[in-house]
């Protein structure tokens, strides 16, 4: 069993304050349009669920799920799709909704695959960015926040499965021991 503690790196009400800013940036660009919001599941359900609340333009949601990462905190580089959308995304001004961007493999590998199936726009919208682990580019419409080279947990993001469900994201530290 592994000994660990977090401690908190961005609170409850940063996340809701910079969330709403998201949320009124979407609303002023897509103003007249409807907007169809992917959620890379499992990490973006909270981020997801949060910013649809405050975007006012009607919102389409769809789930896709591509898992890079196994147990531990490395990203193992290949991407799998493990659940596709139920939905056609051509002609719509769609908008993936990452929790976090790493080293950039999987929105790599998604964006290539879902502008094959034409749709009219294709934005990314992450609530984490941490560019110092980047290894591919990937262009990033709305961004949250930029974080240090930490494993990070909460708002979705787990360790292991675990503390998806904190309210705030927290860095995780391994004991030495
Ligand atoms: O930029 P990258 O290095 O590819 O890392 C980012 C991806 O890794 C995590 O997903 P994960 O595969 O762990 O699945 P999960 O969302 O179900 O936890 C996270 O939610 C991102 O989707
Ligand atoms: O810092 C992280 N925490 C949890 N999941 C992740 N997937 C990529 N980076 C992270």
């Amino acid at each position: 069993m592994d000994n660990h503690s977090i401690s908190v790196l961005i609170s409850e009400d940063e996340l809701a304050k910079r969330i709403n800013e998201l949320g009124e940036k979407i609303n002023e660009d897509y103003e007249g349009k409807e907007v169809t919001l992917i959620c890379i599941l499992k990490g973006s359900i909270f981020f997801t669920c949060e910013l649809a609340k405050r975007i006012h333009v009607p919102v389409i949601i769809d789930f896709i799920q591509a898992s890079s990462y196994g147990s531990g905190t490395t990203s193992s580089g290949t991407v799998k799709i493990k659940k596709d959308l139920d939905e056609s995304i051509e002609g719509k001004d769609v908008i993936i909704i990452e929790d976090i961007i790493d080293s950039g493999n999987t929105l790599s590998k998604l964006i290539p695959l879902l502008e094959e199936r034409k749709p009219a726009s294709l934005e990314v919208c992450t609530l984490l960015d941490k560019p110092e682990r980047r290894e591919v580019e990937v262009n990033v419409k709305y961004n949250g926040f930029n974080i240090p080279d930490e494993f990070v947990v909460g708002y979705g993001l787990d360790y292991d499965q675990k503390y998806r469900n904190l309210p705030f994201i927290g860095v995780l530290h391994m004991d030495e021991n």
